[in-house]
């Protein structure tokens, strides 16, 4: 209170666009100049056409980077949309990210006390984001920004989550969240739900990750990744090239990689772990990175160069060694759920993939007492699983942008489309009151509300957002608050940009931010990397405050997020089915698979009852076709029987 802040004009044409200096799944970051305040800022441009995915998640990720109030979070100054895209404002940082830095620079990783003093500031970020009720989910190292003064900040809030009470919790975490080589195993397992345990196994990773320039497991598709995680021993600093390691960094990133959450310290005690000791200011981090470094476009733009140098290589594009890395360049390690791609991958997974896998689970093998060698089964059932996703995986029928014009404001004239090359069109700024949607979008807008009235029977979910600047509201006072019940969830499935799923945006952003909703509670939702989220189920649903206070009622949105919901469901009970299916398949051959140590589906050999049903199937089939075959026969017989009567009659009748 009492300080002004900076307005920040929610206008594309009060910005003057730079180069590009990032890229993500579902964006592209630009340094752009705000013309009015004479200031270098950044901005991501979504484009919401091409985003089918995650709506949901940008729309989160908008308003808890608005939320958020501490020097090691990055705040958005202000969103707007401009045609098809979705404008964020915020802070440049000049650096980049750390894996921009170490792609450019520091390949095998920084030296201790750099990843000390990140890691410090990044932890800080957490302590506070865990003491005000939300999960980042997200923690990378392409997601640690550095400004021109070794400031460090925590981003990307898409898949950022409020944690409930307790009785919502274990059900509110059953969601499939992140990207997989930092994605705890509690969360891949879906079991017990998590909490913000989740984060510190990612800071866990992302401590490995800086040390050695890329995260375990990052070589590997998605499933593979899975798998690895929930069989393999946590990774560790146990190489012989981290022998330069000292004690205490080892000891703290054991700390934060034990399987059973639980067993984990929380944000804040592992603050107090001595290896923090070993942080510096961050000066230290402008002088020893930093410097020298070249402007963070054209560092970029080489990453790009190298990323295409890649792609021309190895015209193999499905090669997943290759996509993997590209993906990682990138800094984007996306759940891809294109089912093309699964098949790919599973495909793919063969005997040459053990050779690195020996490398990167080595030191768990050897603790393990475990062989490295692997059977070359390939489970026609475990394609046919795969198979069976197909059907799961179909398109949402809602156009994003419009689906997003229930969350953000628009402006008449906000119809055309804004290139990020091409200067401004209208904004829409995220204030109520001051735009309107076209006269065609609210037709086909209240043609969904009235068909809502008549379709809409489930619960209903809740926007996400405890952050609040000042006053910010904890899980406890939730509950506090009797409010429990109005927290309930529902999760869906989204899917990286090359696929079908989308997140559609359940309520009114200007709904959100009011304080009746903040006071109403979080939500858990999810994000557009590959993530399924899970619907809670509750008949005693929370009420959706239907008034909307910009030009287009929440509610109208809620058919197309009931379609949405039951998508989810079924996709969600896929991958149940196929997690559960290979961890039954793991069980049953336990010996052989410790052996090989073996974590692919597509290696899998059938267990002998499956053996068994295979040949008698065969066997069925085999007596089927020779049984036609007999009746084709039978039925030709008969037919020259018949002729050869006919001919007889006829003749009988000429002699008579
Ligand atoms: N404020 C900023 N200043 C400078 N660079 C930035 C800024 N924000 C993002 N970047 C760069 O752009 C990249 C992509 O941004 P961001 O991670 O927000 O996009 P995204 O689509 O959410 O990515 P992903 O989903 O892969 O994490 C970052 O990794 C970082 O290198």
């Amino acid at each position: 209170m009492g300080t002004t802040k900076k307005k920040y004009p929610v206008n594309a044409k009060d910005y003057k666009l730079y180069e590009e200096v990032g890229e993500g799944v579902s964006a592209s970051v630009y340094r752009a100049l705000c013309v009015p305040l004479n200031e270098i800022v950044a901005i991501k441009i979504l484009d919401l056409e091409k985003c089918n995915s995650d709506l949901d998640g940008i729309r989160r990720e908008v308003q808890t980077m608005s939320l958020i109030n501490h020097p090691n979070l990055l705040q958005s100054y202000c969103s707007f949309t401009s045609g098809h895209k979705l404008w964020v404002v915020m802070p440049y940082m000049s650096g980049g990210s750390c894996l921009h830095i170490m792609k450019s620079c520091f390949p095998d990783g920084f030296e201790e006390p750099v990843i000390a003093t990140f890691l410090h500031e990044v932890l800080k970020a957490l302590v506070y984001l865990h003491e005000h009720g939300h999960i980042h989910r997200d923690v990378k190292a392409g997601n640690i920004l550095v400004d021109f003064d070794g400031s460090v900040k925590l981003a990307d809030f898409g898949v950022s989550a409020c944690m409930f009470d307790a009785g919502d919790r274990q059900r509110s975490r059953n969601t499939f969240v992140g990207t997989p080589c930092w994605m705890a195993p509690e969360v891949m397992q879906q079991l017990h739900g998590y909490d913000f345990k989740a984060d510190i196994w990612s800071f866990g990773i992302t401590a490995l990750e800086l040390a050695h320039g890329h995260a375990p497991f990052s070589k590997y598709p998605p499933m593979k990744v899975l798998l690895m995680t929930l069989q393999n021993a946590p990774p560790g600093l146990d190489y012989e090239r981290d022998k330069k390691f000292s004690k205490s960094f080892k000891d703290m990133v054991a700390a934060c990689l034990v399987k059973d959450p639980k067993k984990r310290p929380s944000s804040e005690k592992l603050m107090k772990h001595p290896f923090f000791k070993h942080a510096k200011t961050v000066d230290y981090l402008q002088r020893t990175v930093l410097d020298g470094l070249s402007p963070l476009g054209d560092r970029f733009r080489m990453l790009k160069a190298k990323e295409a140098d890649l792609l021309l290589q190895n015209k193999e594009l499905e090669d997943k060694e290759h996509l993997s890395q590209q993906e990682y360049i990138r800094g984007i390690s996306a759940w891809n759920f294109n089912l093309e791609d699964i098949k790919n991958q599973a495909a793919l997974i063969n005997e040459d993939d053990d050779f690195s896998t020996v490398e990167e689970s080595k030191t768990s093998d050897q603790q393990n007492g475990i062989n490295n060698h692997h059977s070359d089964a390939k489970s026609q059932d475990n394609a046919d699983e795969i198979v069976n996703l197909e059907n799961s995986f179909a398109s949402f029928p809602i156009q994003p942008l419009q689906a997003l014009k229930g969350c953000f404001d628009i402006c008449e004239d906000d119809g055309a489309d804004v290139s990020p090359t091409e200067q401004p069109l209208v904004p829409l700024s995220l204030k109520a009151g001051d735009q309107e949607t076209d006269k065609d979008e609210i037709k086909k807008l209240e043609r969904l509300k009235s068909l809502q009235k008549t379709t809409i029977t489930g619960p209903r979910k809740y926007m996400s957002g405890s952050l609040l600047p000042d006053n910010v509201i904890s899980p406890k006072k939730l509950v506090s608050n009797g409010e429990r019940d109005h927290h309930r969830l529902k999760f869906q499935v989204d899917r990286s940009n090359s696929g079908p799923l989308q997140h559609i945006p359940r309520n009114n952003m200007a709904n959100s931010l009011s304080v009746e909703n903040v006071s109403e509670g979080a939500v858990v939702q999810k994000k557009g990397r590959f993530r399924i989220t899970e619907a809670d189920l509750s008949p005693k649903a929370p009420v959706l405050n239907p008034t909307p206070t910009l030009g287009v009622p929440a509610a109208s949105l809620l058919p197309c997020l009931q379609s949405i919901l039951q998508h989810n469901l079924v996709q969600r009970e896929e991958i149940l089915r196929l997690i559960k299916f290979a961890e039954q398949t793991s069980g049953s051959s336990s010996v052989d698979h410790a052996e090989t140590g073996n974590s692919d589906f597509s290696q899998i050999p059938p267990t002998p009852r499956e053996k068994e049903l295979q040949s008698q199937v065969i066997q069925l089939q085999q007596s089927v076709g020779s049984l036609v075959e007999e009746l084709q026969k039978q039925k030709l017989k008969n037919v020259e029987l018949e002729k050869k009567l006919s001919d007889l009659a006829k003749t009988n009748s000429i002699k008579e």
